[in-house]
């Protein structure tokens, strides 16, 4: 849309392999860096509506020739081009391949047989700890579930274990009483838990290092649901290849754990990462890739082929990132970046220059997970800080859980778990990089309105 819209004469093809196009829907700006959308599927015939420059050739590409500028696509079109832009996204990174007692869940075809072989399941094992693993077996009901770790914690690529143990009480069957306890903390890495009782409603010391999930043994929560931390899978065999004992029960399918556990179940959810799709079509050229796999990309989403641009989760960011961004493969960032790719391509034919975008400035995004809100900003994990670095934290059980991440006196981070309010101020003071020093000891003070505070 953003070509189709700054080139109405220009004549823009979209070439996808889906029958559907991914629209962005209910778009909502809720900071300077913060959106909130949903993904709708919709016809082709909606864009084509929309933009009468838009033709949208329902066909794989084949195979590209990016020194011609030509490609080819599955149902024999040859089609030239005089700028291309690839957003093939990714594909599971599946635990193992051709295996067909493992799944992985990426689109529209792969929810449906997910669907379909749940429907008949009698246990599941879900391997991996990021977003995926972290929705499914909130949502998975009726089917008991085990859920392999490698971590201390759940969620290690969105919270570090002071959130997860936050988010458990909403995996277990019974809710814990609604007591909840306002508790504050300051604590930094090296030096372990150093808390204060100095102005939360209860004061006092809240600590994540360990807890009563952390035993490496299975935690039962929800009654079908197994929590088993620190262990991953490593290895499967399917019925025929197990001595199979009658009290075990004949499953389709055992996981090996690295517990040395072995788990039957009627398939595996393999939510273990994406890697992007860079095969098959693109081969015969000379595109550079990053260690991740994905087509490297300058500061104008240019890849090494001349012409040629790439978007979303096929690409890899390399240009020098700003210290508060970072890349991940969401939706956030596949929008940003086409978005910002169609400029770059628009400002390349009109021989004008363009600056990577605002929103490159600072990593922001906005989801949901166990229902409640998530908001991380910046260095939320304190990645790549190393010992440089002192976490605040704000914990009111079953309602919110705030950390704030900051080097030198300056906020680089955030994790805002529930209705916490704290987005736009926080985001602010991590963009003006404000020296919060004299404030730290009141920053996470429940009794002080922080917008107020610091307008
Ligand atoms: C189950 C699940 C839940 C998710 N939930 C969230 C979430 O809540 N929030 C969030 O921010 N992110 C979420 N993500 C991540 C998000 O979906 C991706 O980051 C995003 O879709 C990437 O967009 P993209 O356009 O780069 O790639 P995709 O959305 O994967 O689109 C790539 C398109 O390219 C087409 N294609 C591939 N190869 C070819 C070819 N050779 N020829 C023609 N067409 C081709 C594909 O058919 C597809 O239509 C989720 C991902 C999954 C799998
Ligand atoms: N609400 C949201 O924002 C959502 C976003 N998404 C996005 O969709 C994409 C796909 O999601 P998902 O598949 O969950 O990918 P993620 O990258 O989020 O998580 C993959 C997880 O699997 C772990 N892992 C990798 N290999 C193994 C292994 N061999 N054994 C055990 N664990 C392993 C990873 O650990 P490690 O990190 O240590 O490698 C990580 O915890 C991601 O980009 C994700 O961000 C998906 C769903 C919801």
């Amino acid at each position: 849309p953003q070509l189709a819209s700054d080139f109405p004469s220009a004549e823009v093809g979209l070439i996808t392999a889906a029958s559907h196009i991914k629209a962005v829907a209910n778009f909502k700006q809720v900071s300077q860096t913060l959106e909130e959308f949903d993904v709708e599927e919709r016809p082709p015939s909606v864009l084509q509506e929309k933009y009468p420059n838009v033709t949208v050739f329902q066909s794989a590409v084949r195979s590209l020739q990016a020194d011609q500028h030509t490609l080819q696509t599955e149902d024999g079109r040859s089609v030239g081009y005089e700028k291309l832009c690839i957003c093939s996204g990714a594909r599971p990174k599946l635990l193992t391949q051709d295996q067909p007692y493992v799944l992985g869940v990426r689109d529209t075809d792969s929810v449906q047989e997910f669907q379909k072989r749940l429907s008949s399941a009698k246990r599941i094992v879900v391997v991996g700890n990021g977003g995926i693993a972290l929705e499914l077996v909130f949502e998975v009901r009726g089917c008991e579930v085990v859920w392999a770790v490698k971590d201390k914690a759940i969620g290690n690529t969105f919270f570090d274990a002071g959130a997860a143990q936050f988010l458990i009480p909403s995996l277990e069957a019974q809710r814990p009483p609604r007591d909840a306890v306002c508790k504050r903390a300051r604590y930094t890495t090296e030096q372990g838990p150093e808390g204060n009782s100095d102005g939360g409603p209860e004061g006092g010391l809240h600590t994540f290092t360990a807890g009563p999930y952390h035993t490496g043994h299975p935690t039962t929560l929800r009654g079908h649901l197994q929590l088993v931390e620190e262990f991953t899978c490593s290895s499967l065999r399917t019925k025929g290849q197990l001595m199979v004992s009658p009290t075990v029960g004949a499953w389709p399918v055992y996981v090996r754990l690295t517990n040395g556990r072995t788990v039957g179940c009627d398939f595996i959810v393999s939510a273990t990462g994406v890697v992007p799709n860079t095969d098959a079509f693109l081969q015969g050229n000379n595109f550079s890739l990053a260690e991740d796999g994905g087509l490297r990309v300058d500061d104008h989403m240019m890849t090494s082929e001349r012409d040629v641009y790439a978007a979303g989760d096929v690409c890899s960011a390399c240009w020098e990132p700003s210290a508060l961004w970072q890349q991940m493969r969401l939706w956030t960032q596949a929008r940003q970046m086409g978005w910002f790719a169609g400029r770059c391509m628009a400002a390349d034919v009109l021989t004008q220059p363009i600056e990577l975008d605002f929103c490159f400035e600072l990593f922001a995004h906005i989801t949901k997970f166990f229902n409640y809100k998530v908001v991380i900003l910046g260095k939320f994990n304190a990645q790549g800080l190393g010992a440089d670095h002192e976490l605040l934290v704000r914990c009111t059980k079953g309602q919110e859980y705030v950390k704030v991440v900051l080097r030198g006196g300056k906020m680089v981070g955030a994790v805002l778990v529930g209705e916490t309010d704290l987005e736009e101020t926080f985001e602010n003071l991590i963009l003006n990089q404000m020296d919060l020093t004299p404030y730290k000891d009141e920053l996470l003070n429940p009794n002080i309105d922080i917008e107020d505070y610091f307008d």
